[in-house]
């Protein structure tokens, strides 16, 4: 029985269409990631890899095609059944979205509280285990602006952990790290990999990819290339 759930992908995708508004980003998008893979989401500004993103967590509606995420078919995903997906996997934006008015643990039980935890000594618990896994559990009593942006991006990651998600979702985790913090947030991120969690990471880093190359997805002029399926080169700029 597990076996046969494994074998389920983390996400399927077949002849997506991605859409803002009227305009067609991305279409015949068809992928798979398995549980516990690390895939690169590439391409040059606006070719529409935060737009897909958006999409495979359900911020953005989806345009045509069957999409499935974290066991969610989302053709058929009604708006109040959105946050159970949510639930499931974690998402880390580049602008850090840290709560300012409050503290780095009531950053992360803000979180907890909203997605149905009740029992303060879990709440506790799990707050100092996501802290731990981030390296940052002296940190949970901080104001955020007392952390640099390394830290900073590191809480940001720590709260899309607590609820144990199948895949993160990651838009540009690094774009306004410096190169050796941007190398801490690479580990981190492996890290967490190779502990069972699937990473889909859109970066225009190409060092970061050359430092942990692994399979990569495309977005060129509204279709997407898979490295698992076609031979493509990229460079600074893809
Ligand atoms: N909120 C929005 N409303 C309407 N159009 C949008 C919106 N956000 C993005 N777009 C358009 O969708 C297309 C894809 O943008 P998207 O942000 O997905 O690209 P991207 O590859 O993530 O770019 P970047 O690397 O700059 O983040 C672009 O043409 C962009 O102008």
């Amino acid at each position: 029985m597990s076996n046969e759930f494994s074998a389920i992908p983390v996400v399927s995708l077949r002849d997506v269409m991605v859409m803002q508004d009227v305009q067609t980003v991305l279409e015949k998008v068809s992928f798979e990631i398995e549980k516990g893979e690390f895939v690169y989401l590439v391409g040059r500004t606006g070719s529409g890899k935060s737009s897909l993103l958006k999409t495979l967590y359900a911020d953005l509606p989806l345009a045509a095609g069957q999409m499935s995420v974290a066991g969610y078919n989302l053709q058929k995903l009604a708006r109040n059944k959105v946050p159970y997906l949510r639930r499931k996997v974690g998402i880390v934006f580049q602008d850090f979205q840290l709560l300012f008015d409050r503290s780095v643990s009531e950053n992360l039980s803000f979180v907890l509280k909203a997605t149905g935890w009740k029992d303060k000594k879990k709440i506790k618990q799990r707050i100092s285990d996501v802290l731990m896994r981030v390296g940052l559990d002296a940190a949970a009593n901080k104001m955020p602006h007392q952390l640099s942006g390394g830290e900073q991006q590191r809480i940001v990651i720590a709260r899309a952990l607590l609820n144990e998600p199948i895949i993160l979702f990651a838009d540009e985790p690094t774009g306004n790290l410096d190169p050796e913090v941007t190398r801490g947030i690479l580990k981190l991120f492996q890290e967490i990999n190779s502990s069972g969690t699937a990473v889909l990471m859109a970066t225009h880093n190409y060092e970061l990819i050359n430092e942990n190359p692994q399979r990569i997805l495309k977005c060129e002029n509204g279709r997407i290339h898979d490295s698992a399926k076609e031979n493509f080169t990229i460079g600074n700029g893809f």
